[in-house]
């Protein structure tokens, strides 16, 4: 019998006491402990894991957003290019990550559903956050914040800023010699002619405008990955809880359907009956 491999021989750091460890760095000890169920139900480690990655990775795209916004001010396009490509590869995660929680079946949620009393999603700040970044803004949205003000300051503070895809706006409008439309802070944007009229010139000749093109696909991208999020989202919950109402006291299903009409980048979607 050969002894078992010691993968210290080949030059492992096999002792951590005075050095900085895997668990060290990472923090695992605070992250682990994190997981704190109301119930006895065995799906509800399942649903609390599920949302903390999601967070984890909203919180990795709010920053990436952020990034993306601030390298298109400064005209900094090829990075911009690289965020927005993760914050895409991002929701491509979240879009996976919904076929574990479809494991659970409607009995299995029923188990610990009323120990969430009103909590919901609904009351995600970074996901709102995300939506009124992206530009789909909605004052209404702050109220379910208003009993963390250091929170409800971070939303307001955003609604305040030109979305991102207002920045986009103002560099589309730049470099087609047209003065950039005053962004609407606090309001989702409507379609606007004058601008499907600039995004039609640049459809209409990409090889000129090649970078505005490849942007606004990017775009469009990007919207077909979190209109997807949001699908799998209510159809998750259709399965789950029917047609019940929420947690969060809105009409559930009836809600979340009247969320996938909402248009992020709407002149790049009207667009296309244009071409
Ligand atoms: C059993 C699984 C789930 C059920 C039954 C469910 C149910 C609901 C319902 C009914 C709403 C509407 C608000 C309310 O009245 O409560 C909602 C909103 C929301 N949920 Fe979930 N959800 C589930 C999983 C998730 C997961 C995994 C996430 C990921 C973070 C999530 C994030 C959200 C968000 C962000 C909203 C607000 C959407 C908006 O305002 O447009 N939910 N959910
Ligand atoms: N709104 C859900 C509850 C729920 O899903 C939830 C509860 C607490 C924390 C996150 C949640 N996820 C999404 O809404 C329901 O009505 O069953």
């Amino acid at each position: 019998m050969s002894d078992p491999y010691d993968p210290g021989k080949d030059g492992a750091k096999m002792s951590y006491e005075d050095a900085m460890s895997y668990g060290d760095y990472l923090h695992l000890d605070a992250l682990l402990a994190q997981q704190a169920p109301q119930s006895r139900a065995h799906d509800e480690m399942l649903f609390i894991i599920q949302h903390q990655t999601s967070e984890l990775w909203m919180k990795l795209a709010i920053y990436e957003l952020s990034a993306a916004r601030e390298a298109l001010r400064s005209g900094a396009t090829p990075q911009m290019f690289k965020q927005l490509a993760r914050v895409s590869r991002i929701f491509e995660q979240l879009n996976s990550a919904w076929d574990v929680l479809r494991t659970m079946t409607p009995a299995d949620y029923t188990q610990f559903r009323d120990a969430l009393g009103p909590s919901s999603g609904f009351q995600s700040h970074q996901y709102r956050m995300i939506e009124f970044i992206l530009g789909n803004r909605n004052p209404n949205m702050l109220a379910p914040h208003a009993h963390r003000p250091d929170l409800h300051a971070q939303l307001r503070a955003e609604l305040s800023r030109p979305s991102f895809y207002d920045e986009v706006l103002a560099l589309l409008c730049r470099s087609l010699g047209k003065t950039p439309p005053t962004p609407q802070l606090e309001t989702p944007r409507h379609s606007d002619p004058d601008i499907l009229a600039l995004w039609q010139q640049v459809y209409e000749d990409v090889d000129t405008y090649w970078t505005l093109y490849d942007l606004a696909e990017k775009l469009v991208d990007l919207e077909d990955y979190f209109r997807r999020w949001r699908f799998n989202h209510v159809t998750t919950v259709e399965r789950i809880i029917g047609f019940k109402r929420g947690t969060g006291g809105t009409q559930g299903v009836a809600y979340l359907r009247r969320m996938l009409e909402v248009e992020l980048f709407p002149e790049l979607w009207h667009l296309r009956s244009h071409l």
